[in-house]
């Protein structure tokens, strides 16, 4: 048997952005501002005052855009609709120059064969709902559903697989608990609510797409194992809170209607009760998870690090990438095989991996060296290569990212791109990163 590696048939390989970190232009032609964008403009949110008021100015470049994606040999693109450019006010009237800007992506999109894949949010919730409770306020459900709507009826005739939200985790734990993202909130009662609310929102849009829609839906998570320091009970157990408040906080809830148990232990006396009509409404049927996967986590306890009280311990002989997280993909295929046990091997797409490494300027002859993400991206194709000979039903890949972008808090300090940008002059690069993946595109993995 040859030990030549070979994907199957169909596998889609992809790359993957969202609209606040590559856009630009946030506010051009009638787009309402969203939170970020009031986020950004507030001192001391962002490294170096970044802002995403141009970023890689990808809502002047996109036909450009479209033409590297095509030299690259993508197979697909998932990107996010900026809810706020579609409609200006989060509810009512829509912005026709907005949206007949992802309109007109599509068809360039589709003109060069390549499959769009649409989140509908990621994290650039408009500015005007968060000042109605945005994702505190229970009705959040019904705007979300309207929007989706919209977003359907204009373009599932070409658009064949949609995600609701991208990592509502992060919302709830960055944007509610921690403060470190948009609308930068500190609050341990807030982020539990907000959890749940983006929920039935994603409930509430699965709904309304079984009425209108024609093709696929589903929701994308952010996953981390979470591999106790040590043998003790208390290590032990600070990482069964982890995973649960990481993986298995939304997760759960989509496939069993419940939350973890664990996640009162988390929250404790901030965790809430929720009537069960509402496990029925978030429990939607879905055609596939998506999973954003970049790194584990050793956890050890700590009792002073609430609400989780778990920390993660540093691997003395592991590489580590710019934003500090260890390379390690033998947690890919863990958490891949954990997904496929306990929800019943559902279809999945790999909807974000990658690394943020420190790239060398743009060489002369125009190439940018990064043997590093290469490393990266080979271990972790191989480690998604190993679980789906053993029967995981990973559907596709979506590098992250297509082009490097307005990282959140880390402003454009850390380059996460098969494509570098030069943020000065717009130009972009294909780095080797790029190059290789062109590769192992036309072979279907066989190059790894
Ligand atoms: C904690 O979630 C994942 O680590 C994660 C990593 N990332 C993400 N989620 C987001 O979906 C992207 O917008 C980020 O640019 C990207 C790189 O940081």
């Amino acid at each position: 048997m040859s030990n030549a590696i070979e994907f199957p048939k169909n596998f889609l390989w992809g790359a993957s952005t969202s609209a606040y970190q590559i856009e630009g232009s946030p506010l051009a032609d009638g787009a309402g501002p969203s939170i970020w964008q009031r986020f950004a403009h507030s001192p001391g949110n962002i490294r170096d005052g970044d802002t995403g008021d141009v970023a890689c100015d990808h809502y002047r470049r996109s036909a450009q855009d479209v033409a590297l994606m095509r030299e690259i040999g993508l197979q697909a693109y998932r990107f996010s609709i900026s809810w706020s450019r579609v409609m200006p006010s989060g509810r009512g009237a829509v912005n026709p120059v907005g949206i007949g800007f992802y309109d007109e992506l599509v068809d360039r999109l589709l003109a060069q064969g390549i499959k769009p894949m649409v989140t509908l949010f990621h994290w650039d919730l408009p500015e005007t709902l968060d000042n109605q409770g945005g994702w505190l306020n229970r009705d959040i459900a019904d705007w979300f559903a309207d929007y989706a709507r919209v977003m359907f009826e204009r373009l599932d005739d070409r658009v064949t697989s949609w995600a609701t939200l991208n990592e509502p985790w992060v919302v709830s734990d960055g944007g509610y608990l921690n403060g470190t993202l948009a609308p930068g909130h500190h609050n341990r009662f807030e982020a539990p609510i907000a959890a749940h609310n983006l929920l039935r929102a994603h409930g509430a849009a699965v709904k309304v797409y079984r009425e209108v829609g024609k093709h696929e839906i589903g929701l994308v998570v952010n996953l981390e194992p979470k591999y106790p320091a040590s043998e003790s009970a208390a290590d032990q157990q600070a990482a069964a809170r982890g995973h649960a408040y990481m993986n298995g906080q939304f997760l759960d809830p989509v496939f069993f209607g419940r939350y973890p148990e664990k996640m009162k232990d988390v929250y404790g006396d901030a965790w809430p009760e929720w009537p069960a009509e509402d496990f029925e409404l978030i429990r939607q049927r879905l055609d596939f998870i998506g999973v954003n996967y970049y790194t584990r986590s050793v956890t050890r306890d700590e009792p002073s690090a609430l609400p989780v009280r778990a920390v993660a311990v540093r691997q003395p002989l592991a590489t580590y990438t710019e934003t500090g997280w260890e390379v390690y993909a033998r947690g890919l295929s863990d958490t891949l095989e954990w997904v496929a046990a306990r929800y019943g091997n559902p279809p999945l797409y790999i909807t974000e991996n990658g690394a943020a490494f420190f790239d060398p300027p743009v060489a002369e002859g125009g190439r940018v060296h990064d043997p590093l993400r290469i490393d990266y991206y080979q271990k972790h194709l191989r480690a998604i290569h190993e679980v789906i000979q053993k029967g995981v039903d990973v559907r596709g890949y979506c590098a992250w990212s297509l082009l490097d972008n307005l990282e959140w808090a880390h402003g454009f300090s850390k380059r996460f791109g098969i494509v570098h940008v030069n943020f000065a002059t717009q130009e972009r690069t294909l780095k080797d990163s790029a190059y290789f993946y062109r590769e192992v595109i036309a072979t279907n993995g066989a190059v790894l």
